[in-house]
């Protein structure tokens, strides 16, 4: 048990061997951007070089395979970042001058600096060494500014601020790589809209879009053609979510600042058929909804350490079932609900799909397809009130961070070796 432990933290806590790259088909066939992808990947002055090919089954994935740890030796000069932007270097990013916490005193452009990452979200942009709190090694880089420029100057800066040229992980960097033709997405992610199988001339939801990776996908697979109708509650990233539907060339999206567990019409509404402007819409609306829900995000790599408490933990099934409602509602007979978490507690999984069933019989688990990729961790052992069938966990796609087996025994496969995810493919039937 400690082992099983022990070995999730380890693999939690380092990035995914691989980097994947979803195709805009909507811009170009997935073969010319792998051509262009491996060009790009050639002409990047890195010293590296990577390996890029298209995924067998999602024909509009590009994995690249990444490498490392590789032993480093940190330099007297230090720089300091947040958990996130810590967790963005370690898959493979530069340091943007908005990420800069603290600097030591001596810092001028130009000067190698050693990253560490502020575990315990405690550092006041700007201070001094001794720093009282716990700090994480993430490789050396070159800084871009002057220290006095990055926290004296009455301007943000912007760009990049320290340029990491010594990772300890080695991956593409991806800051503005190919934008209109590839967007960097998790091979789960990915999934989701294959298994949604969402047609040309369909109506479909995506109840909680932003920032818009499965939204885009989804309208690629549509062609353009049909109705697609993106939610999302968080005023703030409605700008993200429509920049990325622009860049991605996605035409037919419709989008929504809305809370999606509001988003049925009540019985007194009366909005003619047919019309699909703004939520709330009435029941029986849509041909698929995929609900990519809001989650514990424990499966996301790295994770150097997790700040969630155990109120927020419990918050999300509640948030979750009432979202799943709505979908019922929302389904039209016949019609596919993809439901998906980038987590790993059954509470969030495996247990909702147990409740979901229990509630509404009408509505069924069916087969992800060729698109279930791991098998891994199917058939995991019944946990307390799970009602579900081995038959029925079978249907279930789990990407778990406790199933990746150890680098040294194996090749890695890119299907198993990703970050924590969840997948169910439901249909209603009456
Ligand atoms: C896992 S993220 C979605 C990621 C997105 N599907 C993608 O692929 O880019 C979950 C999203 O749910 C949104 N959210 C949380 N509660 C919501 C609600 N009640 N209604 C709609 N969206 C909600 C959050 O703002 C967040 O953007």
């Amino acid at each position: 048990m400690l082992n099983q432990y022990q070995h999730l933290k380890d693999n939690l806590s380092q990035p995914p061997s691989f980097t994947t790259l979803r195709c805009n088909t909507l811009k170009e066939n997935a073969g010319e951007i792998l051509k262009k992808v491996n060009s790009e990947l050639t002409a990047t002055k890195s010293g590296h070089s990577f390996k890029a090919a298209l995924h067998p089954v999602l024909t509009d994935l590009i994995v690249i395979t990444n490498s490392g740890p590789v032993h480093r030796e940190p330099v007297s000069k230090e720089v300091i970042v947040d958990r996130l932007c810590g967790m963005a270097v370690l898959r493979g990013s530069d340091v943007f001058a908005s990420g800069l916490l603290a600097m030591s005193p001596s810092i001028c452009r130009g000067d190698k600096v050693s990253l560490y990452v502020d575990l315990s979200s405690t550092c006041l942009r700007g201070s001094l060494p001794p720093y009282e709190f716990k700090k994480v090694y993430l490789g050396n880089g070159t800084s871009h500014f002057n220290r006095h420029e990055v926290f004296s100057s009455s301007t943000t800066l912007s760009g990049i601020g320290i340029s990491v040229e010594e990772p300890l992980y080695i991956s593409p960097k991806l800051n503005n790589f190919l934008p209109d033709l590839v967007f960097p997405q998790n091979l789960p992610s990915c999934i989701c809209a294959h298994v949604l199988d969402p047609q040309p001339g369909e109506t479909v939801l995506d109840m909680c879009a932003a920032p818009g990776g499965k939204t885009c996908h989804i309208g690629t697979l549509m062609q353009n053609s049909g109705v697609l109708i993106a939610l999302d509650k968080a005023k703030k990233k409605m700008d993200t979510l429509k920049s990325n539907l622009l860049k991605s060339g996605c035409t037919i999206a419709q989008v929504y600042c809305q809370d999606a567990s509001k988003s049925v019409q009540d019985g007194s509404s009366n909005v003619s058929p047919g019309v699909l402007g703004s939520p709330p819409y009435r029941p029986e609306t849509f041909d698929r909804i995929l609900l990519d829900a809001p989650c514990s995000a424990l499966g996301q790599r790295p994770s150097l350490s997790n700040p969630i408490t155990m109120k927020e933990l419990s918050s999300y099934p509640p948030l979750q079932r009432k979202l799943l409602i709505a979908a019922v509602k929302l389904l039209k007979v016949g019609g596919v609900l993809v439901y998906s978490t980038c987590t790993f507690t059954s509470s969030e999984n495996e247990g909702q799909i147990s409740w979901l069933l229990g509630e509404f019989p009408n509505i069924q688990l069916e087969s992800q397809g060729k698109f279930h990729l791991n098998k891994e961790s199917d058939m995991r052992s019944q946990f307390p009130g799970c009602t579900l069938s081995n038959e029925q966990l079978s249907l279930l796609q789990s990407f778990h961070p406790a199933f990746i087996p150890p680098t040294a025994s194996c090749m890695l496969s890119p299907n198993i070796d990703t970050i924590g995810f969840f997948i169910a493919k439901l249909r209603k039937f009456r």
